[in-house]
């Protein structure tokens, strides 16, 4: 691609950036010395080449001549002066013009009376007077020129206004040798003062010339060296003149001689100065502007961008490869047409208009286009400059457009988005960007006054099961737990994960009362439950999982974002505290609610360190009612609330780690109470159930503490069972079956408690070393009306019979539930019907061992 010089980017006027230009090296030819030899063998040759051809005088008509040529090369020196090539000298010309103006006009003048009177009657009265009047003032004007010059001085304005003056000055020079000469002159004309004088002009000449040389060799300065030169010669002209006379064979034609060589380096001078150093640096711009265009030629075609240049008229002038690449043609097909004839009319009426925009702007038009490469298919997002051309008048003459492919840049800034505003597991919106919408969705409420909800998601025992199957499971169920959030909402609506296994619903545009929107947004919610109820697949298994929501609506009135979340927080934990697996919604009462619990918390510290911790008993009987044991069972006696139940506090003391000072509580007072019983004979054989939590199972230095509590209390491990959970088969199993053999191996057994309700699996069943599972009592207790839970219980009991494992029903309160449970072969019962929790003494005194247990009264 070749651009135009002419053509240049229509921009703001900037200051020119000037490169230095090499140095103009000097020829020989252009040596002073030569020009001397020249005019000096020009001098020596002709009178030898008169004298050779016929004879006559060898000086016959030569003074005249060389007259002439001084005078026409002072005529030249004037006109090359009169207009230099570059600005700046103009000012110094000037001095020539106007010097070099007179003391030629004088010296032709001079010349023409003294010659015409030579060969004809004189032409006026005194014309010998008139001429030397003429010539004195030719050789003032050049000297007093020539020390201007030396003295560096300058004549601003025009060079024809200096000619003007220089002719206005010879016409007065004229003017007053047509009158009576000036007196003066007439003396000294007539004297021999007429040498001292051309010995004093030498002198000053000789000065001139001096100064020229030192200002030619301190500025480097060929102009000044020549100047010199000519000064040189004008003066050795007038010493000629002060030591031999004006009249004479050898001193009137040395001095003729003299005057020819000092106006030829005179000439020379300027010619070199005015005419020849400009013109050879214009050729050295010029070639430097081709090798730049050159250049500039390669590297627009090295760009991977488009560039192309168009006329104003749409028609492309240049074009680089790429463009070649995109139209699909090489650019001498492309360069004479336009768009038109090009690309699609759509497309071409496109760029036409964006041409005419960036044209009638006078402004570079940047713009973002998607382009589709005719040669390969390509397409790509593309931004475009183009920029309106102007030309040295400042015309907009077309348009210089490139397009940069910004194709990857845009990829990569949404990745960027992505990475920033959503979550990368599950493609959702993260919380930043949630938190955005929603404080928009705030303010859209409050001009529509339309209300909208927020949803607070959370998987139920996620923790479990990321622990168990590890954290490619954990991800595969989030993920599949977003998809189907997504599914369940409409797609207005925003779906974010704001965490871990948490996930937020916003729902917006509901209905403006109240009412309504809260049906509208329990209607999500029950969706939302049932689409997650449904089976995931997991590594080729089925996985159940449930979660909780916690609902609050927003609109109504103006709450801040914060302020939402809290309670869409506290309706979550409302959710979670009814038991999982269902939705809340937030109220004030909640507030409320969470006070109690962090009261309760701060009461239950309190309350184990005032030992207001009781361990009551229940009694567990085998097939024939007799008692086998006891189960441990908590109870809190509050100064101020009265007896309170496990089920109020042990949650609590789960999640705040209560539960481990607890639960040591517990299993010493039953370490302590096997001591007791170990004492005597009737109670000897009987054991002790206590329920351990699986924070507390999986604390460090569980086992340790076990058996520290047994041995310290000189309790039989034998007589001791554990009481475990399903939700510890969540977590690391091998460390769960390391912990119950080291224990097992001591002799305490273990019982699996609430079996049926949790997340069995019944390989893991297998693996541990379990002695008894519990039948949770919400199975025993429809046993009898529910074919369901009668199917269940006898599952149950077959199972473990299978597995060789004992069996202790829960919650038997009724002897008919008690004929089917020994019906289909349980043989352990726990429950109302043999004696509720009590205290140990008031157990001991309702149970004895072979005595049948008589129902006792609660708690
Ligand atoms: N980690 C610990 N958990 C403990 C401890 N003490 C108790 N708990 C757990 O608290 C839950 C509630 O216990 P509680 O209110 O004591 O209820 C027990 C019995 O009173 C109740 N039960 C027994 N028989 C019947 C019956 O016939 N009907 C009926 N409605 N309820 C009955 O069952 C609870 C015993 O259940 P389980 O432990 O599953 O055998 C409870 O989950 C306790 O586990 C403790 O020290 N640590």
């Amino acid at each position: 691609m070749s651009l135009p010089s002419s053509l240049e980017p229509a921009r703001e006027p900037s200051k020119p950036v000037r490169t230095p230009l090499r140095p103009v090296r000097e020829p020989l030819s252009d040596a002073p010395v030569v020009t001397v030899a020249a005019a000096v063998l020009a001098l020596v040759l002709l009178p030898l080449a008169q004298r050779l051809s016929a004879g006559v005088d060898v000086l016959h008509g030569l003074e005249p001549f060389m007259e002439l040529v001084a005078v026409l090369l002072g005529l030249l020196v004037v006109s090359v002066s009169l207009r230099t090539f570059e600005r700046q000298e103009q000012a110094r010309a000037n001095v020539l013009v106007a010097g070099f103006g007179v003391a030629a006009a004088c010296n032709l003048l001079h010349g023409m009376l003294l010659h015409f009177d030579a060969a004809h009657p004189p032409l006026l009265a005194g014309s010998a007077d008139i001429s030397l009047w003429l010539s004195s003032w030719a050789r003032v004007a050049e000297v007093i020129t020539l020390w201007f010059t030396a003295m560096r001085l300058s004549a601003p304005g025009l060079g024809r206004t200096w000619l003007a003056v220089a002719c206005a000055i010879t016409l007065a020079i004229v003017g007053l040798s047509l009158g009576p000469l000036p007196g003066w002159f007439a003396q000294v004309a007539g004297s021999a003062l007429h040498q001292p004088l051309a010995l004093a002009l030498a002198l000053a000449l000789i000065v001139a010339a001096t100064v020229l040389q030192r200002s030619a060799r301190r500025n480097d300065q060929p102009r000044e060296r020549i100047l010199a030169w000519a000064t040189m010669a004008f003066a050795c002209g007038e010493i000629t003149v002060g030591a031999l006379g004006v009249h004479g064979s050898v001193a009137s034609p040395l001095a003729h001689g003299l005057r020819v060589i000092a106006y030829a380096l005179l000439y020379q001078a300027v010619f070199d100065a005015g005419i020849r150093r400009p013109f050879a640096r214009i050729q050295e711009a010029e070639s430097r502007l081709r090798e730049s265009e050159s250049r500039l030629a390669r590297v627009v075609s090295a760009m991977p961008d488009m560039v192309f240049l168009k006329d104003a008229d749409g028609v492309y002038l240049s074009v680089n490869p790429v463009f070649e690449r995109f139209i699909g043609r090489p650019e001498h097909q492309i360069v004479g047409r336009n768009d038109f004839d090009l690309t699609t009319p759509a497309q071409a009426r496109q760029f036409r208009q964006n041409d005419q925009r960036a044209m009638q702007t006078r402004q570079p038009l940047v713009y973002e286009e998607t382009l589709t490469f005719a040669e390969d298919g390509y397409q790509g997002r593309f931004e475009t400059i183009k920029t309106p051309i102007r030309d040295l008048h400042g015309r907009v003459t077309g348009v210089l457009g490139v397009c940069r492919d910004i194709t990857e840049r845009k990829r990569a800034a949404q990745e960027i988005e992505r990475l920033a505003f959503y979550d990368a597991l599950t493609g959702l919106p993260n919380r930043r960007l949630l938190l955005d919408r929603l404080q928009r969705s705030i303010a859209t409420c409050q001009r529509t006054h339309k209300l909208g909800a927020l949803l607070f998601i959370d998987l139920d025992n996620f923790k479990d099961l990321n622990d168990t199957l590890g954290h490619d499971m954990g991800d595969q169920l989030l993920a599949q737990v977003a998809t189907r959030l997504v599914a369940s909402v409409r797609a207005a609506d925003t779906v974010a994960r704001f965490g871990g296994d948490e996930f937020v619903v916003m729902l917006e545009a509901l209905a403006p009362d109240l009412r309504t929107a809260t049906a509208q947004a329990e209607m999500v919610a029950d969706k939302l439950l049932a689409s997650l109820n449904q089976p995931f697949a997991l590594d080729g298994g089925q996985h159940y999982s449930t979660l909780s929501i916690g609902v609050t609506l927003f609109g109504e009135q103006r709450l801040s974002v914060d302020e939402l979340l809290k309670r869409a927080d506290l309706a979550l934990y409302q959710a979670k505290a009814a038991g999982r697996n269902t939705q809340r919604f937030f109220d004030p009462d909640m507030q409320a609610a969470v006070n109690a619990r962090s009261n309760l918390e701060a009461d239950l510290r309190q309350g184990l360190a005032r030992a207001e911790l009781l361990v009551y008993y229940q009694p567990v009987v085998d097939h024939q009612a007799r008692l086998m044991g006891a189960e441990a069972l908590v109870r809190w006696r509050h100064p101020q609330r009265g007896m309170i139940g496990p089920a109020d506090f042990i949650p609590l003391a789960e999640q705040t780690g209560l539960i481990l000072p607890l639960g040591q509580y517990v299993l010493q007072t039953a370490c302590a109470q096997l001591q007791r019983w170990s004492q005597h004979p009737d109670t000897a054989g009987l054991s002790i159930s206590v329920n351990v939590s699986a924070r507390q199972f999986r604390q460090p230095g569980f086992v340790a503490q076990v058996l520290h509590q047994l041995k310290s209390h000189g309790a039989d491990p034998r007589r001791l069972k554990l009481e475990l959970t399903e939700s510890l088969l969540l977590g690391d199993i091998e460390d769960t079956i390391a912990r119950m053999a080291q224990l097992k191996s001591e002799g305490v057994g273990f019982a699996l408690d609430d079996f049926g309700t949790g997340y069995s699996s019944l390989s893991y069943l297998k693996r541990l070393p379990l002695d008894q599972i519990k039948i949770d009592q919400s199975f025993v207790r429809e046993v009898l009306a529910d074919p369901n839970d009668a199917a269940i219980v006898r599952t149950i009991l077959a199972l473990a019979k299978s597995l060789d494992l004992q069996v202790v029903a829960e919650g038997v309160e009724t002897t008919g539930q008690l004929s089917f449970l020994q019906l289909h072969g349980c043989e352990g019962f726990q429950g109302y019907l043999f004696g509720r929790p009590v205290p140990m003494e008031v157990f001991a005194c309702a149970h004895r061992p072979g005595k049948m247990p008589q129902p006792q009264a609660g708690p």
